[in-house]
Formats: structure tokens, sequence, C-alpha cells
């Protein structure tokens, strides 16, 4: 039996200093930072902006992590992730990394995608009937809020984990042992977010060729996730593929089965939450070096490549977000003519609004018969450059007005812009210097 999720709670990031990331969630991206925890040896910051919750947890310098991801100086450090939680301090709060595992991870990584589950017990048993590497058993946090429970399963993906948690019996406003933290500027801050990002559209991984049809397998194994079709154009046996135009991308997704629908917990007037959807891309060779390649060679290993954030009002998001200094990435501006620009027009939006932020428009070709409105969904994407140094994770608005799936045109127009500019870095790195070695610090 598969583990049963009731909804996705937070997304957790490693990082070795908080600061950078700190500053882009919140003066860029408009994040609220709204609860913290620090210890002798952690840091770890959740930040919120409607449902998409980040967790931000800061690397110990003491562990004498290397940039080749070995360990040493461990004598003060359990080695053994079951004890990190074990090692109590006097005053009986659990030290460590809390709701995850320090993964000695060389770069930056945003590696854990964290669920609510009804019963951390049974999950934790049901995963280990199916074989999982369960890294940390069911635990018990509290403090005046109430209890929390959870265990850490790792995933077949690369550093990818996933922390399941039962807050049902948890009052406070994130975790026990995070203070909350009142967020003095709100007024200021609100006034300043024009547009909305109400919570995570989907989670795409970036995984090795050949290695898609074992993902999905194992999810829909521990977690019950569901095969659907992204595109008209896509066969049920090999994906949504881009092929050809040096592009190489096999892209097929899943989604979540949540238990709760289907059980009595829940009233038929609970509100429908969002699911997010999940994404496993690969590269197919013969198409030269790309970004799925890139990903793979910086981050180490396979992992979140990017998220999606969804907002209802993506030129008005993009917008404040570009002024308070995001960069993302642009078509050339050939991309809002002819063509485009009809179907642009076509979908009731204004080419030159989208053509400021460089947001791509898809138009979703499916015909149903019985809906009369299928001419009218479409899809409106916009990537930001990468968020670490490393050319790794980077993040994407995303406005869907009717269309569930991905657009081909406006992953062929991502490809096209992500290839152009890193010929354009390469140069420029050349010519500065030409030892330089790119992207790494
Ligand atoms: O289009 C999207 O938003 C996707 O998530 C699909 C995708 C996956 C990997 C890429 O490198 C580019 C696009
Ligand atoms: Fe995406």
């Amino acid at each position: 039996m598969a583990a049963c999720l009731s909804r996705l709670h937070h997304i957790s990031l490693h990082v070795s200093h908080v600061g950078n990331i700190a500053n882009y969630l919140v003066s860029k991206l408009k994040f609220d930072l709204f609860a913290a925890r620090h210890t002798d040896d952690v840091r770890q910051f959740a930040f919120r902006r409607g449902a998409a919750v980040f967790l931000v947890n800061e690397r110990p310098l003491k562990s004498g992590l290397t940039l080749n991801g070995e360990t040493r100086d461990l004598q003060d450090q359990p080695t053994d992730l079951y004890n990190n939680l074990h090692n109590n301090s006097e005053n009986g709060h659990p030290q460590g990394c809390l709701y995850d595992v320090e993964t000695p991870y060389s770069v930056d990584t945003v590696c854990n995608v964290c669920f609510e589950v009804q019963d951390v017990e049974r999950s934790f048993k049901a995963l280990l009937d199916q074989g999982c590497d369960l890294l940390v058993p069911p635990t018990v946090v509290q403090d005046s809020g109430g209890a929390v429970s959870y265990t850490v399963v790792k995933s077949i993906v690369g550093n990818v984990c996933h922390t399941l948690i039962d807050r049902t019996k948890y009052e406070g406003n994130f975790l026990p042992g995070f203070n909350h933290i009142t967020n003095l500027s709100t007024s200021v801050a609100d006034s300043d977010k024009s547009g909305t990002v109400s919570h995570f559209d989907h989670i795409t991984y970036a995984c090795p060729t050949n290695t898609t049809s074992q993902v999905m397998q194992w999810y829909d194994r521990c977690f019950g996730f569901k095969r659907f079709l992204l595109d008209s154009n896509e066969d049920e046996g090999e994906g949504f593929v881009l092929n050809g135009d040096g592009i190489g991308l096999r892209l097929t997704a899943m989604e979540y089965w949540k238990c709760g629908e289907a059980g009595m917990k829940f009233s038929f007037t609970d509100k429908k939450e969002p699911e997010c959807k999940f994404v496993v891309a690969e590269s197919l060779p013969g198409q030269g070096s790309n970004q799925l390649d890139t990903f793979l060679t910086q981050h180490g290993g396979p992992g979140i490549q990017h998220i999606g954030l969804y907002t209802d009002d993506i030129v008005s998001t993009a917008h404040a977000m570009a002024e308070a200094g995001v960069q993302f990435f642009s078509p050339p501006p050939t991309y809002y003519t002819e063509v485009k620009r009809q179907e642009i027009e076509a979908a009731g939006q204004r080419p030159e609004r989208l053509a400021q932020h460089g947001i791509l428009l898809d138009t979703d070709m499916r015909h149903d018969a019985r809906d009369q409105t299928a001419e009218n969904r479409y899809l409106l994407q916009l990537f930001t450059k990468h968020v670490f140094e490393e050319e790794t994770f980077f993040l994407e608005l995303i406005e869907r007005r009717g269309a569930s799936g991905f657009g081909e045109g406006n992953i062929r127009a991502l490809w096209k812009a992500v290839q152009a500019n890193m010929e354009k870095e390469k140069e420029a790195s050349a010519q500065n210097s030409p030892d330089a070695k790119s992207g790494h610090h």
C-alpha cells in the first residue's frame, strides 16, 4: 500500500548562507519571513506567499563540509541521521535540522518536498514495506502550540527527500520549535505586492536520460501518484517528446492522489485546494548540451530543477518582481510578431504588455466538442534566471487560463532563450578571463 498524502505543506532548501536567498525571497519575490528557528548549529527560516511556503535551512559550518561533498571533523556531529534529533540539549529542545535531514551537499539546493499526512506511523510502515530508505523514523516535536509528528523518506530522484508531517494536533503558526515573526513592515510590503502568488503549481525534476519510468513507478508505488497527459501530442508510452531544432527533451507528468477526498474526513463543503503537479524532465541524446545536462553537472546529480509559482495576474506580478530586480529570460523580440501576435490577441492579451517582461503564451489546442470555450484556453509563463550561483535551480511564474498542461511553444521558446544566454555567458567569461571556470564558486 502507498502512503496517503493530504496536501503539500512546504518545500525546503539547503544553502550555505541564508542571506542571499532570504533577500531574493523577501525583497524580490515578495515573500514574508514568518517563522524562524536558531540553535547553536543550524538556522532555519520560513517564508510564505499565499499557500506557497519555502523553508530555508542554513548548512552548519561546524560540520566541516567540503566542496566535493565529503564530510570530516564529525566527532561532535552525529553521523547517524537518526541521532540528529535525539541529541537533545539541556533544555530538552532538539538540536540539528528539524523536519529534514542535514544532507552533506556541496552546492545550494532545493531538496525536500514536505507533505501533510493523516497518519505518520502508518505512512512510515507503508514506505518501509515498499523498501524505501527512511532517513528519520516517526518523531514527535512539541511546543506550547501542540505536537507534530513526522518522518523523512529519501526519494529515488538524486538528493530529493520527502518529509511527511501530521500537524492536525498543532495550533501554532508553522511548526513546533519555530518562533513566530511578526512582519512590522506588512502594510508597506502589501502595497508593493501587485499581483498575487497563491500556491505552488508544479515541481519539475531534472533526471538523467532513460530514468523517467523508474521515477514514475517509484512515486506511484510509494505515494499513489498518477500520470496525466501534458499535451494532445503526448504519447502514452513515450511521454511528451520535444525533439529537433536543438531541443531534445522528454516530459512526463504526475499528480498525487488525495486520500482525504475519497475518505470521510473532509466534508464536501471544504474548499478544494489546487494541487501541485510533478513533472519529470530528461534530456534526449543527440541535440547537444542543454539546460538539463547543465543542471545535472552543476548540481552534482538529479534534483528539483524549477518550481512553478501560480499567479492569477502574471503581468502585474512580473512587473512588481522585475521592478524589484528579478531577472527573467526573454524570448527574442521577434517572438511577439506575426503568428504569435495574432494568437496573443485572439486570447484577449496585449502583445506589448507580454513583451515588456518576456511573458510567453501558448494556446491549448486540445479540442473538446462539448466545450465551446476550448479556443480560449491558454497558458502564460515566465521564467527567472537561475537563483543560486550555479546554473541549477530557477523559478517560473504561471497563469493558467483553462489550460492544465504545458505548451510546446513556450518550452521551445524558453529552451532557446536559455541556450542563447548560456552561449552569451560563455563568450563573456572567455573574454574576461580565459581560465575562469564559469558557474562554480
Ligand atoms: O514548461 C514548463 O513549465 C515545464 O515545467 C517543462 C519544462 C521542463 C524542463 C525544462 O528544462 C523546460 C521546461
Ligand atoms: Fe515549469
